[in-house]
């Protein structure tokens, strides 16, 4: 089954090899402020896009939070994170930290990063850092909340006025393009077909951005973002940045993707800074021009100039396009420093956003609803407290033992102990313990969770003595066999996938970590020394001493 899906991945990608090929030079027509037609496009296809200008930001606030960004990054709490792309561990382009609610986890590209909490109590410098990006945090929610309320009320108001003939029409954006998009026309169903399985694949349709949203907010419900996640690139100092490959947008700093493990329909909220570049340095004066500026490109159809559009590449710029459609134009939005930009209603499910470099370094604090439903230490503190409930301590011998042998309680256990090690401790320790060094925040509560795990490992070796007991009287031994070498089968797969992500990566801190716990672990080579059998478990006739999972599950299809 694994060696079907990884022949079908490599399908996909000499499909997308060969679609990006026969696209050659062409490439899917984009707009941008100087282009005609660059309003209505927006409003028409991207309407759930909204940028609010750095001068809308209450006073003060630019100042506080750019400090709090520089300063995050000079005491080193910004890293880029090694995360898993097509079975690969690849770097991000970009540095990240991860500010929000004590004790929340926000997962993406099968990584957990841990927050560094907004009310952060290390030292000056981080608590007054921490506390501006909780403010702007705050200047988010209120000002989303406004936003969605006045536009709710501008729908109602227009469908009462007018109904039906709403529709904007979208206007051509020159006959040259036109031409093109009849060209790619052709090609257009492969490549759509084609960019469905880039989607799944890259990044991050999975998880989070589910089609079918069981916790669906309703639109009026008060937002609460509850994570940021910082991003920094100077791109001057990044060498191998890939050209947006669809569109020709330009250099990406993070390629084409939707947010992942988001709650369903939350909006995100974006604050842009570019540093100043060598000749510029007056910061405020900049928010100031800024705040008509996208007024006048918006209408600004004629007269804008070739170097105006050539000013807006080394700007950064968000790129946004519709998900499984070529046929409507790409949009390159280009932020000025302090600018802001919002994502509201399903625009991260129906669209794909990326990041295009510009010319100068650049901070973003993306706010975000996390779906943290398994992801905050709460929960999986409470998790770990059911696994536990499972095991017995004689209070005069202090021999331990398990309470419940029923395999559908042992699988329970065998998922929860499964959670603990491979989402939180292998998660933590994996990304070189990064946080311990500017938050310890996170230290304790790690120390609890191994220590709980701890527990569970011993829960599982109590649990072989049962099993390989023979002078057992346990009935249901062959179904707890069953169910403890599934589990161990599994988790040695896992330890194995894990264990080869350091090896490649030369993570110390990880390997220092992993050789400490080693002997707890009940691993599933120990498991054959101690030959475990199922057969003799089941029976004597087949006289195998082997370890088989398959024999198990040959036995079970002869009942
Ligand atoms: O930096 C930005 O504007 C957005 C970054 C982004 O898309 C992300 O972090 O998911
Ligand atoms: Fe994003």
């Amino acid at each position: 089954c694994e060696r079907e899906r990884e022949r079908e991945r490599e399908r996909d990608r000499w499909c997308r090899r060969r679609l990006l090929q026969e696209l050659g030079e062409q490439r899917i027509p984009f707009l941008s402020p100087t282009d005609p037609g660059f309003q209505q496009l927006w409003d028409a296809s991207y309407s759930g896009l909204a940028l609010r200008q750095a001068g809308a930001l209450p006073e003060g606030l630019h100042e506080r939070v750019q400090s709090a960004l520089t300063t995050l990054r000079r005491r080193g709490c910004l890293l880029r994170d090694l995360v898993r792309v097509r079975d690969r561990d690849v770097f991000t382009a970009v540095s990240r930290a991860l500010v929000g609610q004590p004790g929340c986890t926000y997962r993406y590209l099968d990584t957990r990063l841990f927050t560094i909490p907004w009310h952060c109590e290390e030292d000056e410098g981080q608590t007054s850092a921490c506390k501006a990006l909780w403010e702007l945090n705050q200047f988010f929610c209120m000002d989303i909340q406004q936003y969605k309320n006045a536009r709710g009320l501008k729908r109602k108001h227009s469908e009462s006025e007018n109904s039906g003939s709403q529709e904007v029409s979208k206007e051509e954006s020159g006959s040259e393009k036109a031409e093109k998009d009849q060209m790619l026309e052709e090609k257009g169903e492969r490549l759509e077909k084609e960019e469905r399985k880039e989607g799944e694949e890259d990044s991050d349709s999975g998880q989070g951005c589910s089609h079918s949203s069981p916790s669906q907010p309703s639109p009026s419900s008060p937002v609460h973002f509850n994570i940021t996640l910082i991003n920094y690139m100077d791109p001057t100092s990044m060498t191998q940045l890939k050209e947006e490959p669809y569109y020709g947008m330009g250099k990406m700093a993070v390629g084409w993707h939707h947010d992942e493990n988001l709650v369903p329909l939350s909006p995100v909220a974006v604050y842009s800074y570019s540093c100043p570049g060598e000749t510029k340095s007056e910061g405020k004066k900049e928010y100031e021009e800024g705040a008509s500026r996208v007024k006048e490109e918006a209408g600004g159809d004629e007269g804008t100039s070739k170097e105006e559009a050539e000013k807006e590449k080394t700007c950064w710029r968000v790129g946004l396009k519709v998900a499984w459609d070529i046929h409507t134009p790409g949009l390159a939005l280009p932020l000025q420093s302090g600018d802001c930009y919002y994502m509201t209603d399903d625009l991260n499910r129906t669209h794909q956003h990326c990041v295009l470099a510009g010319d100068t370094a650049r901070f973003s604090s993306t706010h975000r609803v996390a779906q943290c439903s398994t992801g905050t230490l709460e929960y999986i503190q409470k998790r770990c407290s059911e696994a536990l409930e499972n095991i017995h301590t004689d209070p005069e011998t202090g021999t331990k033992s398990l309470r419940s042998l029923l395999p559908a309680t042992l699988q329970h256990i065998e998922d929860i102990h499964n959670e603990v090690e491979f989402e939180w401790l292998r998660q933590y320790w994996f990304q070189g313990r990064r946080y311990a060094r500017f938050c310890s925040w996170w230290s304790k509560p790690m120390e609890g969770l191994e220590t709980d795990w701890k527990e569970m490992e011993r829960m599982t070796q109590l649990l072989l003595a049962v099993v390989e007991d023979e002078n057992s009287v346990q009935e249901n031994r062959r179904d707890m066999a069953e169910t403890l070498l599934n589990a161990l089968t599994d988790r040695q797969q896992h330890r194995q996938t894990w264990r080869d992500r350091v090896v490649s990566n030369s993570i110390e801190s990880y390997s220092v970590w992993s050789n400490m716990v080693e002997r707890y672990m009940v691993e599933h080579n120990k498991v054959k020394n101690n030959r475990l059998d199922i057969n003799r478990v089941e029976s004597n006739r087949v006289k195998s001493n082997r370890v088989d999972i398959n024999i198990v599950k040959g036995l079970q299809g002869c009942e």
